[in-house]
């Protein structure tokens, strides 16, 4: 009874702390918090003024006194006061609105960041009230939420693309085999759009406009049917407002180079996997999750690439979070098995 009250009422969370946004999960219930990770504060005094939603509808349009940052960025922290105020905002928010005790919090991490970055992130969380933190690999989590079955001896791929990072890692026996990581995501697609704009047609889109082509036409490999869209932007001569019309071939070409880094750290993950483990892939293939495996024809061209089987996970962009998720059910099982064997 008392097990049940308590769980009713502990309020533990599962943390996806990614560069492009943070979710929460609480245990027993779901995701109940989805931000970007922005913050945006006054550029003199470093006063933060709003985090999370708020934050991100300032980037690129604060007047000259603010400013609008990403503070994990590249799959490491840029910021880490900024990280740490982000941290606390979140926890604090899902916290208050509802009960009383300290909770367990779970957090996703980029696997590159660096012991005093681990160390940074543990403390913020403990400052906003976690009662015992634990960090666990971005690749790992993901790997749980994609419901890879982590702890048997055979061997899978898991390759999460976020916004900053992509986190490649061979999984077995709940333990990374082989693991990389490229800063090289979804932000680099839209850089690269920017790019293929700004070249091909003199054209200046911003980060968001970008995103939102590649979101709705980007592709990578052939379609059955080729998308177009009409984009909107500034000519780089004149400096007045123009339109271009872009067609999801055209987006093909404007993401080769991320697409073409990506393909090289997967490529070089399986050449460095042991052969026993590379045999299981063959049959268990790679999973595809984070947001930027939702462009369109990557598990194609991936298969294509590597001649393994690729599947996109359920639902990519909330992996890591349930991944975190599950991890918090595990220490329950795992703290009531100990107590079994006292
Ligand atoms: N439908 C889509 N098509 C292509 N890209 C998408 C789509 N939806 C989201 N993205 C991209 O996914 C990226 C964000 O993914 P996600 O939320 O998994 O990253 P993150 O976990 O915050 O980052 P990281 O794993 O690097 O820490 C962004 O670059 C976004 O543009």
């Amino acid at each position: 009874m008392f097990n049940y009250l308590f769980s009713l009422f502990s309020n533990d969370m599962g943390i996806d702390l990614g560069t492009a946004s943070v979710l929460v999960y609480i245990k027993g219930q779901d995701i109940v918090l989805r931000e970007p990770s922005v913050v945006a504060m006054e550029k003199d005094t470093k006063k933060v003024l709003a985090i999370g939603s708020e934050a991100k509808r300032m980037l690129g349009k604060t007047p000259a006194n603010i400013i609008a940052i990403r503070p994990l960025r590249d799959g490491v922290i840029a910021d880490f006061e900024a990280t740490e105020r982000m941290i606390r905002y979140f926890i604090k928010k899902v916290h208050n609105r509802r009960t009383l005790l300290h909770p367990r919090v779970v957090i996703g991490v980029p696997s590159g960041i660096t012991e005093v970055e681990r160390r940074a992130v543990r403390e913020s969380a403990e400052q906003a009230g976690a009662r015992e933190v634990y960090l666990i690999d971005e690749p790992m989590a993901a790997a749980i939420g994609a419901g890879i079955p982590i702890q048997e001896p055979e061997g899978s791929m898991i390759v999460d693309i976020g916004g900053g990072t992509t986190e490649v890692a061979v999984i077995s026996l709940g333990g990374m085999v082989v693991a990389k990581s490229l800063n090289v995501a979804g932000d680099e697609m839209n850089e690269s759009i920017v790019q293929y704009f700004r070249k091909k047609y003199n054209l200046i889109v911003g980060d968001n406009t970008s995103e939102e082509v590649k979101i709705k036409i980007g592709s990578v490999y052939p379609l059955e049917k080729e998308l177009v869209m009409d984009v909107k932007g500034r000519d780089q001569v004149t400096g007045l407002p123009k339109t271009v019309r872009m067609t999801s071939e055209e987006m093909r070409i404007a993401l080769t180079e991320p697409v073409k880094a990506i393909i090289e750290v997967i490529k070089n993950t399986l050449e460095e996997t042991p052969a026993e483990i590379a045999a299981d892939l063959v049959d268990r293939g790679i999973i595809l999750s984070g947001g930027g495996s939702l462009i369109r024809g990557l598990p194609e061209l991936l298969a294509q690439e590597t001649e393994l089987p690729v599947n996109l996970a359920d639902d990519p962009l909330t992996c890591v979070a349930r991944g975190t998720g599950a991890f918090l059910e595990e220490l329950d099982n795992i703290k009531v098995s100990r107590k079994e064997n006292l």
